[in-house]
């Protein structure tokens, strides 16, 4: 482990590492942050939650002038909340050297972003389109530049952005120095990339696996009817603290959010349709733990770091082994333990086996909790509240009335009865989730959705290899490992 002090850091960011509670750095912090500190292009590919962010923060804080009110930096993200979050990590990061960053993004008054950017923000981090929309007006100006930075370089790279990046890469000074982020590089992506850098130096954390040891990994297989059931038997045996629930299409988010609802758990979704008011309203709801649940497309896939997410569960499998990587790394970040959970349709087997081969990582087989256990979970929930109770020692005023059913019976029926009370039943309400095709290897490789994605097309090319055969694995996960005590502990009132 490396600390700050030895990466020669100035004073005023050593100070805000302090404050933030920053001991050492990071293997990614460490080997990036002295090549950019000499100037040198970098490409830095490091697993999820591992502290890219300071990794490319660090360095194009140091270079910046806070006396020159002029954008010195620019951060290029593809969503809006990451561009929000980026920045306020940045903000952090700057704050004792008066290095100001600003987010500017799309679903944003535009008169009032250009109003902010008056004031003069050294950084600015925005998505692709509104910053291109700036540049034309001239309400951002690149001609001091010095640091651009592509964080999720590889989506930002893929189909979808690469013109819009390469017309914001053309607006900044040739002398600039590029800095690409992301835990996943497909080759094909990395090709592009070397290609709008000079000389890029790689550095690449090497590590086993692209996803995160500390994330336990299963598979639930079952059919796509089942899908929904599936996810409430396991909520409520597992009773995850935070958890996020991945689907694949905007319809599907909000079935499974009403359907969550209407059977009592407090789910919110996220998508690309939603207002941004109603986008951030829903993030921070869940950040501040008054939702449980969130369920979203791949919009919170990348870079959201949110702490405190125990649980991702991908109730669709995603089509790229990427975004798999990407949304199971919401939970086991800096170092905590996560779990992912997907459900695999049994056409998807194939599928699963690829996205295993591609991240080098092994999903272990989970049966489905019955309905039994789903109860049984349930009354945990209800005995951990009794235990908390019990533990505050305030119940003098109660032991009289106890005694006195304890006379008329015994205390197997008292206490059942009390819990009986307490436990959650859940409304089993019926829920149609409207049904999606699932995802072949065959399809994967020639659907409309690949537009884009032809990176990964040596690995569809080797169908039918490797089948599992069903029940070949062990049955994993089946251990509450206390998360009632944390979800509890978590929720005082609820
Ligand atoms: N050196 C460090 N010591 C302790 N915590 C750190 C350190 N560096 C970063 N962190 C914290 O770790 C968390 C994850 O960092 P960050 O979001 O930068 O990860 P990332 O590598 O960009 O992940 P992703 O690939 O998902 O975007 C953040 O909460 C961040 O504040
Ligand atoms: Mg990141």
């Amino acid at each position: 482990m490396t600390t700050f002090n030895e990466l020669n850091i100035s004073q005023p960011i050593m100070k805000a590492l302090q404050k933030m509670g920053f001991e050492e750095a990071t293997p990614i912090q460490s080997e990036t942050i002295p090549l950019a500190l000499q100037g040198d292009d970098a490409i830095g590919q490091a697993q999820t939650g591992t502290g890219k962010t300071a990794a490319f923060g660090i360095p194009m804080i140091e270079k910046i002038d806070p006396k020159q009110r002029k954008i010195q930096g620019l951060v290029v993200a593809p969503t809006r909340e990451l561009a929000i979050q980026v920045a306020e990590e940045l903000n952090r990061l700057g704050k004792m050297k008066g290095v100001r960053s600003m987010s500017v993004y799309g679903g944003q008054h535009m008169e009032r972003q250009i109003r902010a950017l008056k004031d003069g923000p050294h950084i600015v981090v925005a998505t692709p389109g509104r910053l291109l929309d700036h540049m034309r007006r001239k309400t951002i100006r690149t001609t001091d530049v010095k640091t651009a930075v592509l964080d999720e370089a590889d989506e930002m790279l893929n189909m979808g952005f690469i013109d819009d990046i390469r017309d914001i890469l053309k607006n900044i000074p040739e002398d600039r120095q590029t800095l690409l982020f992301s835990a996943t590089m497909p080759k094909e992506i990395r090709d592009i990339a070397t290609n709008l850098m000079k000389n890029p130096k790689e550095v690449k954390v090497k590590a086993k696996e692209m996803t995160v040891e500390n994330i336990d990994q299963y598979f639930i297989e079952v059919p796509e009817k089942q899908k929904f059931d599936t996810l409430t038997n396991h909520l409520d045996f597992y009773a995850p603290a935070l958890a996020i629930v991945f689907s694949r299409t905007k319809k599907r988010v909000d079935e499974i959010t009403d359907g969550l609802q209407a059977r009592g758990f407090r789910a919110e979704g996220i998508h690309g349709d939603l207002t941004q008011g109603k986008r951030m309203s829903v993030l921070n709801k869940f950040k501040n733990s008054r939702v449980d649940v969130l369920v979203a497309t791949d919009v919170a896939a990348r870079g959201l770091d949110i702490s405190g997410v125990t649980h991702v569960y991908n109730f669709d499998i995603p089509q790229d082994p990427e975004s798999y990587v990407h949304r199971i790394g919401r939970t086991g970040r800096a170092g905590r333990t996560g779990e992912a959970i997907s459900f695999i349709t049994p056409r998807e087997i194939a599928h699963l086996n690829l996205i295993e081969k591609v991240t080098k990582s092994k999903m272990t087989r989970m049966a489905p909790p019955t309905h039994q256990e789903a109860k049984r979970g349930q009354q945990q929930a209800a005995a951990d509240k009794l235990r908390k109770k019990i533990d505050q020692q305030d119940l003098q005023d109660y032991h009289e009335t106890a005694n006195e059913l304890l006379q008329d019976h015994d205390s197997i029926s008292v206490v059942a009865a009390a819990l009986k009370m307490m436990t959650k039943e859940r409304r089993n309400a019926p829920v149609n989730i409207s049904s999606v095709q699932p995802i072949s290897v065959k399809k994967a490789q020639h659907g409309k959705n690949n537009k884009g994605r032809s990176h990964n097309k040596k690995f569809y090319g080797k169908r039918g290899q490797g089948g599992r055969k069903q029940g070949g694995r062990n049955q994993g996960g089946r251990n509450r490992k206390g998360n009632y005590q944390k979800h509890r502990s978590r929720k005082p009132n609820s």
